[in-house]
């Protein structure tokens, strides 16, 4: 196969895979770049991979890094681009199920090819646009199919994270996984307990990120490997509701990734971070789908306000809204970013005074007090009490001084 109309990213990067062949050694584009060109996906990573070893990468070029040089990659820094330049190589050892304990250097591709994870990732491309097709990934990708390179029990010993990157790609791609491979995946799915966790989320959210993300989930739950991820075991049943949804899932972010899990599982705003702590989430998202399912619990029990609105702030409301439609396709998100766009301050800086004009008016000290009425003045505006005016509020602020001060 022949490629005429290379990706700009491709054209930009020429000149290195020229370099390298101009020295006498063969480089080629390989990996997921080679793969979505075909499929006429955008491209993100450009991967180049050579005969040439290291040393001799590294003499071709002014500018280069030892990113990850005993694996074998050199990054080149050409302009403003960096290219990661990796030589062949064949793996061996895999002890831990994930790092392979011997890497050795070869000048053949197809040495390199094969120890690839599926067929349609084990496709390299040269720079005149010839495709070089060694297991017949090009049928495998117009079949949309996804097939392990070799032996699938081999593949998945050598690298547990395949099984997921497996589901991953089904859902991205909206790939069927070819038999075997199936078959293999189910077969080693407890090998992933050995794989750290947070690569295990990153091809997890992947997975419900894709663009057929149901069809990841259905393999996901058929071949066990749910039961292999943090806190889901035992969770198939919860876990299934997802594929009698009514609305497509589409799930556009991290955020919302997870307050969709949470909700599929029953979990709520306070057991939620015990099962994301197991995911090692970042505290950020943690805060974001606590929000969010404090919210979605409002929604549940109707008890919805302006605190609450307010409380949420807008971006996490529209990520519990988005999550909210696909649970119910009748669901009018508007009327909540309406209520949200209605309020009369929507942070506390908006409040038309502060601690300080409370200290220089003489009504309070700083201390407990003022934070107190802060508060009490921050209710009181998002409740229609008061109207966001500094006089209006001094006068309040007074008012509940002064009542305090005889209650005391
Ligand atoms: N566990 C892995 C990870 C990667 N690869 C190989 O290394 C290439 C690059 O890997 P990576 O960048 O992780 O994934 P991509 O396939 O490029 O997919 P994407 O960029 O969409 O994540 C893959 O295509 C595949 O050939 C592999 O064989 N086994």
């Amino acid at each position: 196969m022949q490629i005429n109309s290379l990706p700009s990213e491709f054209k930009t990067a020429r000149p290195i895979l020229q370099t390298i062949e101009g020295a006498g050694f063969e480089a080629y584009f390989v990996g997921g770049s080679v793969r979505d060109t075909i499929l006429k996906d955008p491209i993100h990573d450009v991967d180049i991979a050579t005969s040439a070893y290291p040393s001799e990468v590294k003499a071709l070029f002014h500018k280069t890094v030892d990113t990850g040089i005993k694996h074998g990659t050199v990054m080149i820094l050409d302009h403003h681009h960096k290219y990661e330049v990796t030589t062949f190589r064949t793996e061996s050892g895999y002890q831990d199920f994930r790092r392979p304990d011997k890497v050795t250097f070869v000048r053949s591709l197809s040495e390199d090819l094969k120890r690839r994870d599926f067929t349609v990732n084990a496709l390299a491309l040269k720079e005149d646009g010839t495709v070089v097709d060694l297991f017949s990934g090009l049928n495998d990708l117009a079949q949309h199919v996804l097939r392990a390179v070799g032996s699938p029990e081999e593949r998945f010993h050598e690298d547990a994270l395949r099984m997921m990157r497996a589901v991953r790609f089904a859902s991205k791609l909206d790939f069927t996984i070819e038999k075997q491979t199936e078959a293999a995946i189910q077969h080693h799915a407890k090998l992933l307990q050995k794989i750290a966790v947070e690569r295990i989320r990153v091809e997890f959210e992947k997975m419900m990120m894709g663009q057929n993300p149901l069809k990841g989930v259905r393999y996901f739950l058929e071949t066990g490997l749910y039961a292999y991820c943090p806190r889901l075991n035992g969770q198939k049943k919860a876990l299934s509701r997802m594929l009698g949804l009514n609305a497509s899932l589409q799930l556009a972010n991290e955020t919302q990734v997870w307050l969709f899990v949470c909700r599929i599982l029953g979990l709520s705003a306070q057991a939620c971070p015990t099962f994301l702590k197991a995911w090692k989430t970042s505290n950020d998202l943690n805060q974001a789908v606590k929000a969010g399912l404090t919210f979605l619990e409002a929604l549940d029990n109707q008890t919805v306000n302006a605190h609450l609105l307010f409380q949420t702030g807008e971006r996490y409301l529209k990520e519990a809204l988005t999550v909210q439609k696909i649970f119910d396709v009748s669901f009018d998100p508007d009327q909540y970013l309406v209520a949200y766009k209605k309020l009369p301050i929507k942070s506390s800086k908006e409040l038309a005074i502060n601690g300080r004009d409370l200290i220089t008016t003489h009504l309070v000290t700083p201390g407990p007090d003022l934070g107190r009425v802060l508060t009490a003045l921050q209710e009181g505006v998002l409740n229609g009490t008061y109207q966001n005016q500094s006089s209006e509020l001094i006068s309040a602020a007074k008012t509940m001084l002064t009542n305090k001060e005889e209650s005391d």
